[in-house]
Parts: C-alpha cells; structure tokens; sequence
C-alpha cells in the first residue's frame, strides 16, 4: 500500500498505538473512543485524533473507532505482517541486555544476528541469537536480508563500523553510541542516548509538573 507521509512524531507514536489496540483487540472490545485511548496511552484524544487524521477520517462520530479495522491498518503501516531481522553490532553490557530482551513478543522485530570482535564471544548462541566474528558482517547482512542495524559498540569505533555496516548495505541504524555518526543520505540513523531522556524527562517535571510530553 502507498504510505501517506506522516510527521515523525506520529510515526513514533504508531508502535504504541499498534501494541495498545492489540491488547484490546484480545481483550474482545470492538471500539474505543479518542478518549478513552488517550486515557490509556496518556496522549491527548486532539493528538490522537489528528495522528489518526493523517491516515484518513478512520473513526465515526458517535461511535468512535473500530479496533478490529484500526488494528488491521495499523498492521499495514507497520508491516507487522512480515518478521523484521536486524543487527546488532557489540555484544556488551549493553548488547546482551539487548539481546536478552530481544523484541520479539511485542513487535515483529528481532535481532537475528550479532556481532563482536571479543574471541570469547563469538561463536557462540545468547538468547537464540548466533554471536558472529566481524569478517562475517557483510556476508550475514547479505543472507539475511537484514536492513536494520543496533550500534552498542565502544564510541572509538563507532564510525568504522557505521562506515562498514553502510557498506554491506544497512539502511537503518539505531546509534547507541554517543558519537554521531556519520552516513550518506539514503541511510537514517536513529540516536539512542538515555542521559538526553532522563534530563528532557526533568525538564518537563519541573517546568510542567507530571503533563506527558505526547511522545
Ligand atoms: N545510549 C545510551 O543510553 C547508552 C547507555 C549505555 C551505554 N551506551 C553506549 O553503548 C556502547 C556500548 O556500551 P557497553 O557498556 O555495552 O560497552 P562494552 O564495552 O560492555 O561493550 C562493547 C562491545 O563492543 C565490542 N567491540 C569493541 N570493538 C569492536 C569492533 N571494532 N567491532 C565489533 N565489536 C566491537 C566489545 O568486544 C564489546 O563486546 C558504548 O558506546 C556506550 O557509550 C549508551
């Protein structure tokens, strides 16, 4: 389906909307108003209403939205239909958390392959998730089709391998590094940094009190 161009604060509210209509969805209700969403996922029902507009007039007024239908498109714009594997580069502290949470029971992501260049990593199976040497990068990439890729590499290196993971033809890549990367124009790079969370989180406490930020 063509995707209408939509603001990158709704796209990032998408995969909350997505796992909150699944949930009722397996809960049995049919339909939920903008209201009573928004006093689940704690964004105002104008947000949602006008996320929701992007898409097309999809509630009915009176009646609200049809979870079943809501769901389905949702599906559809996130392509949770089909399984997404990505890469994950650095199997550290911060790597193997990663890899034991993987994303698999609430999204249609996994990491499906790791890699490091610690001798006493690789080779080896975390979380059902193989541990390859860094020579097997671009061939695994390639194999696997993965397009997506999870930085949590030390910062030193973090541009050579965003240089060769570029090379082997990543599309995306979720920067866990405080570095940023550098990266041509047909590759985004998503920046990961909680110390930035927690002050933004701070900040909206002490000059709003407890209001949600909406994102
Ligand atoms: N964004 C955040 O909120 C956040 C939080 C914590 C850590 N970090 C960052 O995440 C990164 C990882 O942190 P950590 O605590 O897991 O570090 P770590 O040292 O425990 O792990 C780094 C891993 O990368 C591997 N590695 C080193 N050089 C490599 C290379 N050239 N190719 C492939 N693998 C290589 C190491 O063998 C190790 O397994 C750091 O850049 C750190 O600053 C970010």
């Amino acid at each position: 389906m063509t995707q209408p161009k939509i603001p990158r604060a709704t796209a990032k509210r998408l995969p909350i909307y997505y796992r909150y209509l699944t949930f009722l969805h397996d809960a049995g209700t049919n339909r939920i108003s903008s209201a009573e969403l928004s006093d689940a996922i704690k964004f105002d029902a104008a947000t949602i209403r006008r996320d929701f507009s992007y898409f097309g007039a999809l509630g009915k007024r009176g009646y609200g939205y049809d979870v079943k239908a809501l769901l389905d498109f949702f599906a559809d714009v996130l392509d949770q239909d089909s399984l997404i594997s990505v890469a994950l580069i650095g199997v550290g502290n911060l790597g193997q958390a990663l890899l034991n949470f993987n994303f698999h029971q609430s999204s249609n992501v996994r990491i499906s392959a790791a890699f490091d260049v610690d001798e006493e990593r690789v080779g080896k199976i975390q979380s059902g998730v193989p541990i390859y040497p860094m020579a097997d990068l671009q061939q695994q990439i390639k194999d696997q089709r993965i397009n997506i890729a999870i930085l949590t590499v030390p910062q030193e290196v973090a541009q050579e391998i965003t240089d060769q993971l570029v090379a082997s033809g990543i599309r995306g890549i979720l920067n866990f590094t405080p570095l940023r990367v550098t990266v041509p124009n047909n590759v985004r790079v998503q920046n990961v940094d909680l110390t930035n969370e927690l002050q933004t989180l701070i900040y909206f406490i002490e000059n709003y009190g407890s209001i949600t930020t909406g994102i």
